[in-house]
């Protein structure tokens, strides 16, 4: 059986850290980091997550500016926050919740906001640092809080066979380049992939990112594998509720694996300490203050 990888317990511990060296800025510098989070539209589920993103922010002694605004908002709007945000000088971090309904172009908003406060790791400069290993960019928060808790589990990765299925700017491309700063040899598998069961059970590091419950079956897995499921898949129950369940197939996936992580109480967790982590370095750097230990 493998070893369930606690990444709730990991990023309980991270936002402790966090706090830590927040609570030592106020007293030192005489600042606090602040992110402001954008949300458009009522998505429940987005609505629960920016609740839970700020309630996490001001619990590590953060401020937390919240912006609301209704689904029919028209683009220029929008951007007219984004600048108004860029130009706030309390505002170390800008994440605009996605997705953003149909009327207003994602990459239009994610160009405009200031790579300093781009604590989500989405501008085109953050990507292009991140892929040309020139450092000092701000990472995407899911891909990097997956890799620490591989770091946290494997230690040295170098020379691991990883496969990322999904290929997305947000999670699988910077995935891939993270794991490629670690040198592993990386093969970044998507909708068109072949043969994709064979190329899984290549793999050391298995990273599923792509939206479908329970695709990467038990038998598509090396044994002794480490494997990371991004995943976040709301299913009905027959009661009506709903449940969290990832993109691996859990109960089949935990009899091969060396290492898992579950949903929920996996990468999910790690992703909103991650932004924390993005928010007290896109601070320090603005500021021109050291990062405290
Ligand atoms: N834990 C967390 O904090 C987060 C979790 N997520 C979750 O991670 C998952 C992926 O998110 P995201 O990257 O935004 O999703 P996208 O929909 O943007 O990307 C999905 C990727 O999966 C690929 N794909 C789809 N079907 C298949 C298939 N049958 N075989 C192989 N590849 C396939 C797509 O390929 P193609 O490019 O060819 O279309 C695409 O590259 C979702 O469940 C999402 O909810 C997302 C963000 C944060
Ligand atoms: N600009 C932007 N940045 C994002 O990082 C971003 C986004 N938009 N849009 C949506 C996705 C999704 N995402 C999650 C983060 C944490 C959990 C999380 O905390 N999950 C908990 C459970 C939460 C629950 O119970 O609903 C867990 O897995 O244990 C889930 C999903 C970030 N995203
Ligand atoms: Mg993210």
């Amino acid at each position: 059986m493998a070893e369930i990888i606690d990444g709730k317990a990991f990023a309980a511990q991270l936002r402790a850290h966090i706090g830590r060296r927040v609570a030592r800025l106020v007293a030192e510098e005489g600042f606090t980091p602040g992110l402001a989070v954008v949300l458009v539209g009522d998505d429940p589920a987005s609505q629960v997550y920016v609740r839970n993103k700020a309630a996490q922010t001001l619990e590590a002694g953060m401020i937390s500016f919240e912006h609301r605004l209704p689904a029919h908002t028209a683009q220029p709007e929008l951007l007219a926050l984004v600048r108004r945000l860029n130009d706030d000088p309390a505002v170390d971090g800008i994440l605009v919740q996605l997705p953003l309904p149909a009327q207003i172009d994602a990459d239009v908003i994610l160009n405009a906001i200031d790579p300093a406060k781009d604590v989500d790791g989405f501008h085109p400069l953050n990507a292009g640092l991140l892929a040309t290993g020139n450092g000092f960019g701000l990472v995407p928060c899911t891909p990097l809080g997956a890799l620490m808790l591989l770091r946290d589990r494997l230690g040295d990765l170098r020379g691991l066979n990883a496969v990322v299925v999904g290929r997305s700017n947000i999670v699988g491309k910077p995935m891939a380049q993270l794991l490629l700063r670690e040198d592993c040899t990386v093969t970044v598998a998507h909708s068109r992939t072949r043969a994709l069961p064979e190329l899984c059970r290549s793999a050391d590091i298995l990273v599923a990112a792509v939206g479908r419950p329970g695709m990467i079956r038990g038998d598509w897995i090396k044994p002794g594998a480490t494997v990371i499921d991004v995943g976040i898949n709301r299913i009905g129950l027959p009661d009506g509720r709903a449940r969290l369940t990832g993109d691996v197939d859990f109960a089949e996936a935990v009899t091969v694996a060396a290492h898992i992580t579950p949903v929920p109480g996996g990468v999910g967790p790690m992703t909103i300490a991650c932004l924390l982590h993005n928010t007290l370095t896109a601070a320090c750097r603005r500021r021109g203050v050291e990062l405290p230990d």
